[in-house]
């Protein structure tokens, strides 16, 4: 289905529309008096919350060009990278606006601009020229680009990023070595490319990167921005010959800004103040060294005070020329206009729907040691009951006493057979977020694209291989319509079982977590359910905990015995059950889906 870039150039007759922003030259962002907080708990067990500024009274101008955020670890640099591409919590910011080109944004911005996370985040099972190919297939309109223009554009960004040598080889996961460290951060940066944007995020591009792999990455932003693209990434503790790329430079230390300007000029503004930068010490160095009070001043004028380097800013004729010239364009802003809210998805739902399952199948069959692992259980779980039970007689106490025990056997190995479902959307969960976004694809397209690659394949078609095993082998009725009845009804309780597996995958974000939630009903259902206790000598207050029991087929002698309602309605109506939870299970996935957190 990736290959779709060279197949298919129809054009579009849907009504979707991407924002056409920020074309070349890139834009000035402007940002205003910025505080944001979060909500931090007094103590473990405290029900009392404090609110924390990490970023007060924030204000700046980025323009064209290489723009660095740089400061001490916890200082707030990518706080500020993240509220200025309305990648934070929203909620969290108490005053002040980001303008880009003198236009008020709202927090869709991160829907029309590039954004590469300092982690990256790529289908590990794909190759290079595949993951970009699926950003281009999913990010650029129909309507605007035909499969050859997708091609195209893939080809360029893979020349322009010289990813040549690696682009039909896999990005790598856990069990397969794929391309190396930087090849992986200019994919993850050709990922945003693809839509050729004006105005670049990056979070700390060069964290994990050795000294010349790092160089070659600011090398390609610094080609970027003097295209005229607007670049601005935080950064930790550049080498000089990455430090010597930057055109402007912001400093930041205690959610406050210590200086903002020209990179070049840093160091006499700070020489000004009294701070001394030695000769061969890289200014990169020295400035964290100034901001983070490791350095002192000869100066008789700074202030005691929690954060003196941000209070002298202030009073900078740098900070004051920012002022005058936010205080222009704060006058002539128009706040009936807005960029940010006319951003739909590029593409429309059934198309998102191909390429997401086109892509989850082929994720699957190049990584399907899950798939055998189900496959495998199953026929070996088969072969064992069918041994167990081999030839069930008629006569009693076996005839009772072995088919009761084997559908229990039966239906056990449904329920935790598909436990490995729990894995499904945790083990996804960050790409999933980062995909949504920015903009990729539909919440319901992912989920969607997850129940049809995963439930046919590796929970249905297995079922049915396993209940045919045992039921020749036990000698069971060797009648048609019996035998599909039995499989409906093991397929049903795998499925209600998957169902289950899936809404605490999309509830919780931890493996511990969800073994932990997910054993739990198993287990209450398997105690409750009329076979492992006797359900007459229940208490009568927890007798509402018992499932119905005519899910112990165990025929009519025994039924009848039991009083177990065995006419038709009494046999679908298990059915219908198991249909319902299955229902509940996939309708309340999808609600934890929607509502999984997308800020940082
Ligand atoms: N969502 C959040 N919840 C709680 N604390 C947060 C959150 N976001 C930021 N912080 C806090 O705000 C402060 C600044 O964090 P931020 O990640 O911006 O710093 P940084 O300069 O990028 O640090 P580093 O270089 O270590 O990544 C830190 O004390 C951090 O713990």
């Amino acid at each position: 289905m990736l290959d779709e870039v060279a197949l298919n150039a129809q054009p579009s007759t849907d009504k979707e529309e991407t924002m056409p922003c920020f074309q070349t030259p890139g834009p000035t962002l402007t940002f205003h008096n910025l505080r944001y907080s979060i909500k931090e708990r007094l103590g473990m067990f405290s029900m009392q919350w404090v609110e924390k500024d990490i970023l007060k009274d924030v204000s700046g101008i980025m323009n064209p060009g290489m723009n660095a955020i740089m400061g001490p670890t916890g200082s707030g640099k990518t706080s500020l990278l993240d509220v200025i591409a309305g990648r934070k919590d929203p909620r969290g910011l108490k005053s002040g606006q980001v303008l880009v080109d003198n236009t008020i944004v709202t927090s869709d911005l991160r829907l029309c601009s590039a954004y590469v996370v300092q982690n990256d985040i790529l289908m590990g099972t794909l190759t290079v020229r595949e993951n970009l190919a699926f950003s281009a297939n999913l990010r650029l309109s129909r309507k605007e680009y035909s499969s050859a223009d997708k091609q195209m554009r893939v080809d360029s960004v893979i020349q322009e990023l010289g990813l040549n040598d690696c682009a039909d080889t896999k990005i790598g996961t856990m069990f397969l070595r794929g391309v190396s460290g930087g090849e992986k951060k200019r994919c993850s940066i050709g990922m945003e490319l693809i839509t050729a944007p004006s105005l670049l995020f990056l979070d700390e591009p060069t964290t994990g990167l050795d000294a010349n792999t790092a160089n070659s990455i600011m090398e390609l932003l610094q080609k970027l921005s003097k295209k005229g693209k607007t670049v601005i990434f935080s950064i930790h503790q550049p080498r000089y010959s990455i430090f010597s790329q930057f055109d402007h430079l912001t400093l930041i230390n205690k959610g406050e800004i210590t200086y903002a300007g020209a990179a070049n000029r840093a160091i006499s503004y700070f020489e000004d103040l009294g701070y001394k930068c030695e000769p061969f010490n890289n200014p990169a160095d020295f400035f964290l060294d100034v901001t983070n009070g490791t350095k002192c001043s000869n100066s008789d004028e700074m202030v005691e005070n929690d954060n003196p380097l941000a209070v002298i800013y202030r009073k900078s004729p740098n900070f004051l020329n920012v002022k005058d010239r936010l205080t222009h364009i704060s006058d002539a802003l128009d706040p009936e206009v807005t960029k940010g809210d006319r951003v739909g998805y590029a593409t429309p739902f059934y198309y998102q729907l191909m390429l997401v399952s086109g892509r989850t199948i082929r994720n699957i069959l190049r990584n399907p040691q899950t798939s055998y692992a189900q496959l495998f259980l199953n026929i070996f779980f088969g072969i064992l009951v069918g041994l167990i039970y081999y030839q069930i007689p008629h006569t009693l106490p076996e005839a009772l006493q072995n088919r009761t025990g084997a559908f229990f056997f039966l239906v056990i190995n449904m329920v935790f057979g598909n436990l490995s479902a729990v894995e499904l959307f945790i083990s996804e969960r960050v790409l999933f977020i980062h995909e949504n976004s920015s903009g990729f694809y539909r919440t319901s397209v992912y989920f969607l694209s997850k129940v049809f690659a995963d439930l046919l394949p590796n929970r249905i078609l297995p079922v049915f291989i396993f209940s045919a095993i045992p039921y020749f082998m036990m000698g069971l009725k060797p009648d048609v319509e019996v035998f599909f009845l039995y499989c409906v009804t093991l397929s049903m309780v795998s499925l209600s079982a998957v169902s289950l597996a899936f809404l605490v995958s999309a509830s919780v974000g931890s493996f511990a977590m969800a073994n932990i939630l997910i054993a739990l009903p198993y287990v209450v259902m398997m105690v409750f359910g009329g076979f492992l206790v006797n359900l007459n000598s229940m208490l009568s207050w927890m007798s509402w905990l018992n499932s119905n029991p005519t899910k112990l087929m165990t025929g009519d002698m025994y039924l009848d015995h039991q009083e177990i309602d065995y006419s038709l309605w009494g046999f679908w109506q298990n059915q219908v059950a198991l249909t319902g939870i299955m229902c509940v299970c996939l309708i309340l996935s999808y609600v934890q889906l929607r509502r999984i957190n997308r800020w940082k």
